[in-house]
């Protein structure tokens, strides 16, 4: 459900002027803080939250928390010059208004309720064709037999994507030639307009590229239309022609993705990658950064040798992509409609609760030119179903046409009712141009089944026998496409190029034992997941504990804080992430190193996905599974809806001599959270009970009252717990300084030592494990068992 805007611009405020809580007067200035003095000379008139002139917090202003150098991320907003007034007697720092600069206030009327098309608090600015210079496509070859435009050919080149990923390819070769049988294929005219509608479905391994794969037909689409040559030569240069700014963009494309952090990847995908031709020249924010940004642009342009002719933008830019997710800003997001995007990549939740209040936006549902379901077999389950049903429905064309284009598809005939007609039932027009796109790493429903309850997870309803997935979709989605195209270059098995899988099976109980062993012994970038979020709650103490790098991200975090882990996970070479599924699908974190099934996925499909967060675009990865007995079946059954055996996945080889000296670091780690958590608890729930009988002013019983000799017993009790925590904590950091010495290394000869080479000198080499001493350093596939070597020590 969308939070009351005004409510929480209210917090925003509350928070941000906490500080100020002294304030007594009413309406007078506050005159300490620069930014919320209003010039006196000025005018001044009375304004409501929504009406103040909020500017979006750059990166540089918030440290390593920001994201796309435009706030968007963090979704932070600050204003200035605004007089605060607060209630009669002040002493509780009550803001009952606000009073700003004459014609400092927005026109809400387009922010809370778009009715019009015309943002009337626009002004209409001029726009200035950006030249680019025609691509030399020589310099790039393997993109040569895909005539994309200049601007997204000279991206590729730049962002060092100097061939395309085979599902980019396919989807390049239908999108622009119609066929995927042929490279280059030349078409005529008329087969290139019917080529560009195909209605693609695409299934590719995890870390394929498929953003792009979907991504660079919409970013041709759109700058093809912007586009003008600059003379009537046809080898001749083109400029791009920004729409101006004074109205709404019209709404080309809707990408819909499962989670938040996924649709702001995929956001962030494409903006990158019309940044690095038009880089945003970001705007004077007013605030003193926001000044300091500016002028360094003006000294990066100053600096340039003008090679770059077409990267220089002084209108907005050509192509807008914005991101509509949940536990953001709704305010903010509404205000981005509101200026209108030719790209929306969002979460059905949210984007449907816009769509609600925004009829322009519903509107321009109708009239979209691209559709895209990312992770689409995901966005068919329960939890997102709903909202995204709601969604296509505004995309399908009226009853006559789609009943003709579905019966085309699967034969039979199924008529929407009146009452699954979209909501707003105005403009029903039948967009024939709409192209759909879906894709996903896995498409079928034998991946999906949970396989510890025996049940295919909830989703669609389905008429009749057992469907797969994609006809699942094939029915809800008004194709226009008699037949979409299916381009299937998903792994057989599931398994993924240049990713080496391995399990350790080990008792329930022992799997923090192998973890810290593992992060030890292989440091890197490590992705480990678990099944619950009380999982994660447990680990994560247990881990700092053992000074292991860890973040949680999970759904029970505050938006803002599950990107600030995700974040710093991704800015730390050695870090490790503690997640729940919602990390499982889509997140491209360049260079995980390990992905670490702390449980057995339930689903085949998530333990693909999970995996899929390492060996990606091409690189090594590692996904390790920690398997318990009663987990055993289970991973039987993921790897059997995979067509594989149960021998497939091999074991890890552990040196039991270093797990056994950990395993007294973790219980350690154990004990001294256990005691915190203890103490925590229990003053938690006392404090809760005496809080909660004063608020219904009841009295407690004698066992609850606090009399002061229980106060007494308790704090002693506290000082006891706290003086075990000193202990073990002291007990634990000389048990953490002690090496760790391999099987068969023995300390008294460690320079020379058992082995071929003496242990100091392989580390002053840089080749000894700096932890495990005896150990060399060497990449987590190398520790497998192989099969041949198994079978042989049996
Ligand atoms: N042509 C290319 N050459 C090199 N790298 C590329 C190319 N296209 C995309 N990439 C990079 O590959 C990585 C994976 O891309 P992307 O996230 O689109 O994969 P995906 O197939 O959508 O994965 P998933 O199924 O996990 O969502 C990204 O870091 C992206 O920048």
């Amino acid at each position: 459900m969308a939070t009351d805007p005004k409510l929480s611009r209210k917090r925003k405020l509350d928070a941000a002027f906490s500080s100020r809580k002294k304030a007594k007067s009413t309406s007078k200035s506050l005159s300490s803080s620069k930014k919320l003095h209003p010039k006196k000379s000025s005018a001044t008139r009375a304004a409501t939250a929504d009406q103040l002139p909020w500017k979006t917090v750059l990166r540089q202003d918030i440290g390593e928390l920001g994201d796309n150098g435009e706030g968007g991320m963090m979704e932070l907003e600050e204003v200035e010059g605004v007089e605060i007034i607060y209630d009669e007697d002040g002493s509780g720092g009550k803001i009952v208004g606000f009073r700003v600069k004459e014609g400092d206030t927005k026109d809400t009327k387009s922010d809370s309720k778009v009715t019009s098309s015309k943002n009337t608090s626009q002004k209409e600015t001029e726009v200035s064709p950006i030249p680019i210079e025609p691509f030399d496509a020589e310099s790039l070859p393997s993109w040569k037999p895909f005539p994309l435009h200049p601007a997204l050919l000279y991206s590729l080149k730049k962002r060092g994507f100097t061939q395309p990923t085979p599902i980019q390819q396919q989807t390049l070769d239908i999108y622009l030639h119609g066929s995927n049988s042929g490279e280059g294929k030349e078409a005529n005219n008329k087969d290139k307009e019917e080529a560009a509608r195909r209605d693609i479905v695409g299934i590719a391994q995890t870390g394929s590229g498929k953003t792009l794969a979907y991504g660079l037909p919409i970013l041709h689409h759109i700058l093809s239309q912007l586009s003008t040559p600059s003379s009537s030569d046809p080898n001749a240069s083109l400029t791009v022609t920004p729409p101006s700014s004074g109205s709404r963009r019209p709404l080309q494309a809707l990408i819909l993705a499962p989670t938040r952090e996924l649709a702001l990847q995929v956001a962030e995908h494409l903006n990158a990658t019309l940044e690095t031709v038009f880089p945003v020249k970001r705007k004077d924010t007013g605030s003193e950064k926001g000044k300091g940004k500016a002028k360094e642009d003006e000294e990066a342009e100053e600096a340039d040798d003008g090679e770059d002719v077409h990267t220089k933008v002084n209108s907005p830019p050509p192509v807008s992509v914005a991101a509509i997710v949940g536990g953001m800003s709704a305010q903010k997001q509404r205000r981005i409609l509101s200026r209108g995007a030719d790209i929306l990549v969002a979460t059905p939740g949210r984007f449907w609760d816009l769509c609600g209040e925004d009829h322009v936006l519903t509107s321009q549902i109708r009239k979209l030119r691209f559709l895209v379901l990312d992770e689409a077999d995901r966005m068919i389950e329960a939890g997102h179903f709903e909202e995204l049903d709601n969604i296509l429905r505004l995309t399908a064309r009226p009853p006559e046409s789609a009943y003709t284009s579905n019966a085309a598809v699967d034969g039979e005939q199924d008529p929407v009712a009146p009452e699954d007609l979209p909501v707003i039932q105005d403009e029903i027009t039948s967009n024939e141009e709409l192209q759909t796109f879906i894709f996903s790493a896995t498409m079928s429903k034998d991946l999906q089944k949970d396989l510890k309850r025996g049940q295919r997870k909830k989703g669609w309803k389905k008429k009749g026998a057992e469907r797969d997935t994609l006809d699942d979709l094939i029915r809800r989605l008004d194709f226009r496409d008699t037949h979409p195209v299916i381009i299937d270059l998903s792994p057989k098995g599931g398994r993924v190029k240049g990713l080496q899988e391995s399990k350790v099976e080990c008792l329930m109980n022992d799997k923090d034992y192998y973890l810290y062993y593992f992060l030890l012994r292989h440091p890197g970038r490590s992705l480990v997941f678990l099944s619950s979020i009380d999982g994660i709650r447990r680990l994560l103490p247990i881990m700092e504990l053992l000074n292991i790098n860890a973040w949680p991200l999970h759904s029970g975090l505050q938006q803002k804080q599950r990107l600030k882990n995700f974040d710093r996970f991704k800015s730390k070479s050695h870090s490790v992430l503690l997640a729940t599924d919602i990390a499982a699908r889509g997140l491209d974190v360049p260079s995980v190193d390990h992905v670490i099934h702390y449980q057995v996925p339930r689903s085949a499909d998530a333990y693909v996905h999970r995996n899929g967060r390492t060996a990606r675009a091409n690189k090594e990865g590692f996904g390790l599974v920690l398997c318990a007995p009663d987990e055993t079946r289970i991973f039987k059954g993921v790897l059997n809806s995979l067509g594989r055996d149960e021998d497939d996945v091999p074991e890890l080889a552990v040196d039991h001599d270093i797990l056994d000296k950990l395993k007294q670091r973790v219980k350690l780690a154990r004990k001294i959270d256990s005691i915190a958590h203890r103490t925590k608890k229990e003053n938690h729930d006392k404090n809760w009970m005496r809080e909660t009988a004063e608020a219904m002013e009841i009295e407690l019983d004698s066992d609850f009252a606090s009399d002061s000799s229980e106060t007494a017993q308790k704090s002693v009790k506290d000082k006891k717990a706290q003086g075990q925590i000193v202990k073990l904590k002291a007990e634990l950091k000389d048990v953490l300084a002690q090496p760790l010495v391999a099987r068969g290394v023995s300390m008294k000869y460690i320079t020379s030592g058992t082995r071929s080479r003496g242990v100091i000198e392989k580390l002053i080499e840089g080749e000894g494990h700096e932890q495990f001493l005896g150990l060399s350093k060497v990449k987590a596939g190398s520790d497998v068992v192989r099969k041949k070597q198994k079978s042989g020590k049996k």
